[in-house]
């Protein structure tokens, strides 16, 4: 049987990565041995051209085709065999951060860059199981940011105001699959919340 793909989204800041840590060391979580893994890869020819391009002042349609790339990569090596192989992957960003992101970097370029964004992942990508979309107030996230957002193109309120709303908008159109976690709250509480949403997935299919 496929496994499941289990995916954490949300603005900069929003505690994605804290709370993957956390699920790392669960045992709960532990017991499934998931396959912890993330979008920007780390370490990869992908992955580092990416993290250059938002390091840049590259052309945001560029940009988009790297952050693409790197997801037909991260699909290609890590996500499918690992789903062939009916594990459960957890991956801390994946293609609705394309869509929210990039669904706002793009307006320059394109009339509907979030539907757009989404046909061009249409045909090959895999559609997660479960969404995780951590939900914050932008000027909660960035001020948690400190000194790390301030090099950051991205971390910027009214940019990440116009992000969130794609991201609630994307939950809204498919509420089986989205489960909104108020971030706002301490990484233990959402670290418990995350679990048990995940364990009642996990039995439920
Ligand atoms: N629930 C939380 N409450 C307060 N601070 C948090 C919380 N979760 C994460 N942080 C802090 O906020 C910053 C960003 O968290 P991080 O997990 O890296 O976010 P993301 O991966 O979503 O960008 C880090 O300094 C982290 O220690
Ligand atoms: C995966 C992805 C990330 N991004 C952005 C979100 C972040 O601002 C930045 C790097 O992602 P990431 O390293 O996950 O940042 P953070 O830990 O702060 O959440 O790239 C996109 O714009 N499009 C994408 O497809």
């Amino acid at each position: 049987m496929r496994g499941k793909l289990i995916t954490l989204e949300g603005i900069d800041g929003s505690g994605k990565s804290t709370v993957a840590g956390k699920l790392q060391e669960n045992p709960a979580i532990k017991a499934f041995e998931p396959v912890f893994t993330r979008e920007p890869t780390k370490g990869t020819l992908t992955g580092d051209a990416v993290e250059k391009a938002i390091q840049s002042d590259t052309d945001q349609l560029a940009e988009l085709f790297l952050f693409t790339a790197d997801h037909a990569e991260h699909l290609a090596k890590i996500v499918k065999p690992a789903l062939e192989k009916g594990k459960i992957v957890i991956s801390d960003r994946y293609s609705d951060s394309r869509y929210a992101y990039q669904g706002i970097t793009l307006k320059t370029h394109l009339e509907n860059p979030l539907e757009w964004v989404k046909n061009l992942h249409r045909d090959w990508t895999i559609v997660p199981d479960l969404t995780f979309l951590f939900d914050i107030r932008p000027e909660v996230s960035i001020q948690r940011c400190g000194k790390r957002g301030e090099q950051s193109k991205f971390e910027k309120i009214e940019f990440l105001r116009k992000v969130r709303e794609i991201f609630l908008r994307l939950a809204r159109e498919e509420p089986e699959r989205f489960i909104i976690i108020d971030a706002s709250r301490s990484p233990e509480y959402i670290e418990k919340e995350v679990t048990e949403k995940i364990l009642e997935f996990l039995s439920r299919n």
